[in-house]
């Protein structure tokens, strides 16, 4: 699976289309020129990617959710029935993502946020440990399943996602994040198909 924006077969767009990739292909650029780094938030030694830049600017808000609704549906043989959104920065892609897709959004939040009774998982990140949520009646067994975060570090957050889909019987056809940090190795600890539309080198 390529790890920069589909070009124009890959996202299933007629080869005459290939206004439509270049344009893609720019708008690749674009995104990845907005982020913002900040050294040693929240702790010393981390260099944090600031992603909020994109969705200050409807274009570039834009541009990416259209990037991975083309990726998903060149991608992926079977349409996901549900967008699991991983707690904060996920919720911002998640839930437009699900809209265009026709699946169900649902999320997972960190601990104590959630009525009823829930699945919990505890993992580990790149800067500290947490515990994660889901409600127990939030994935029918069977259904398939995408799971979607900003960034995938150590691998940590996104694992603890994919557990808690996988206690519930769900299906995980896969993770999808805009940013990858590679030096960090996460997508080794992911038990499906791992996607990022930018990796982590300028
Ligand atoms: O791959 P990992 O090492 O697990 O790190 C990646 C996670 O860390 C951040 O979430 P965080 O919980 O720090 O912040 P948020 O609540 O703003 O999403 C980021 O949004 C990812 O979810
Ligand atoms: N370096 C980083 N920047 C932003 N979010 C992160 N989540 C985990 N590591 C991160
Ligand atoms: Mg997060």
């Amino acid at each position: 699976m390529s790890s920069t924006l589909p070009n124009a077969s890959q996202v299933g767009l007629p080869a005459s289309d290939a206004s439509s990739a270049a344009e893609l292909a720019s708008l690749t650029v674009r995104l990845r020129g907005a982020l913002r780094q900040f050294p040693d938030f929240p702790s010393p030694g981390i260099l944090f990617e600031d992603i909020l830049p994109i969705f200050a600017d409807p274009s570039l808000h834009e541009a990416l959710i259209r990037s991975l609704e083309l990726h998903i549906r060149a991608n992926y043989d079977q349409k996901p029935d549900v967008i699991v959104g991983l707690e904060a920065r996920g919720f911002l892609m998640g839930p437009s993502l699900a809209l265009r897709l026709g699946a169900s959004f649902v999320p997972v939040r960190k601990q104590g946020k959630l009525p009823g009774p829930c699945e919990t998982q505890g993992y580990e990140k790149e800067y500290g440990q947490d515990f994660f949520q889901m409600q127990a009646d939030s994935i029918k067994p069977g259904q398939k399943v995408l799971v979607i975060d900003d960034i995938i570090a150590t691998g940590g957050s996104a694992y603890a996602g994919g557990e808690l889909i996988k206690k519930m019987g769900g299906d995980l056809l896969g993770f999808i994040f805009l940013l990858e940090l590679e030096f960090l190795h996460g997508r080794d600890k992911l038990p499906a198909p791992v996607y990022t539309l930018l990796s982590g080198q300028a």
